[in-house]
């Protein structure tokens, strides 16, 4: 079967696309900055994806909050670069009560969000933990790349039992990973096309119990 190319866009086309604000496509401009800057000493994303920052990274990350767009609380577990979760942070800014948690195990990465944060004045939280580890409340908890669906969920697990909706963004594997996981994991789950990856899913999960 034929699948369509995802778009590439610019700034201009994402802002077209998006409806973003002037303010919010600087501040993602700005973000792009620092990961290329950070990217020559660090590895945070593939170098070839900086050139396609706006559908890769941008669109990518900001299209869950299409799914979401009441949620004020989120938990990015494995947030690494910021993926989805500083771009999530840049388009909640300035909204009441807004917060994202970033859960990063790596120190070096955490250093990296540290300064992104402080750079763009994110309304952000940065856990340099283990995501499994730690209890926050949330409403939705997302992860791009993190972990194959069951062990994800593993992760996810205190977040979506505390009543936390999941949106995870999955390759074209998630068939395979979403049977392997129900062997394990009894869940409601949703498949959402993905606006920058005619092959990806966003997997939707609610409501998560052991099965084994
Ligand atoms: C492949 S990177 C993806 C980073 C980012 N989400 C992205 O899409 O660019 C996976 C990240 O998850 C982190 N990670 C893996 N397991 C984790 C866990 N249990 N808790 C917190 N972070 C974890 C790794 O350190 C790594 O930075």
């Amino acid at each position: 079967m034929e699948v369509a190319e995802p778009p590439v866009l610019d700034a201009a086309g994402y802002q077209a696309l998006t409806g973003a604000s002037d303010v919010q496509i600087a501040d993602l401009a700005r973000f792009q900055e620092l990961l290329a800057e950070w990217n020559e000493v660090m590895n945070l994303v593939g170098p070839l994806t900086i050139a396609t920052y706006w559908t890769r990274h941008a669109l990518d990350s900001s299209q869950l909050l299409d799914l979401a767009p009441e949620a004020n609380t989120w938990a990015d577990l494995g947030a690494g670069a910021g993926l989805p979760g500083v771009v999530l942070a840049i388009l909640l800014k300035g909204r009441a009560g807004a917060k994202v948690h970033l859960v990063e195990s790596m120190a070096k990465r955490c250093r990296f969000l540290e300064v992104v944060a402080k750079d763009l004045d994110l309304p952000v939280q940065i856990h340099n933990a283990r995501a499994e580890d730690l209890k926050l409340k949330v409403e939705i908890v997302t992860a791009r790349a993190c972990a194959p669906m069951t062990k994800l969920l593993g992760f996810a697990e205190p977040y979506l039992r505390s009543g936390a909706t999941g949106l995870f963004l999955k390759g074209q594997d998630v068939a395979t990973e979403l049977s392997e996981a129900a062997k394990a994991w009894k869940f409601d789950a949703e498949l959402r096309p993905s606006q920058s990856d005619p092959r990806g899913r966003i997997v939707q999960v609610k409501g998560l119990t052991r099965v084994r």
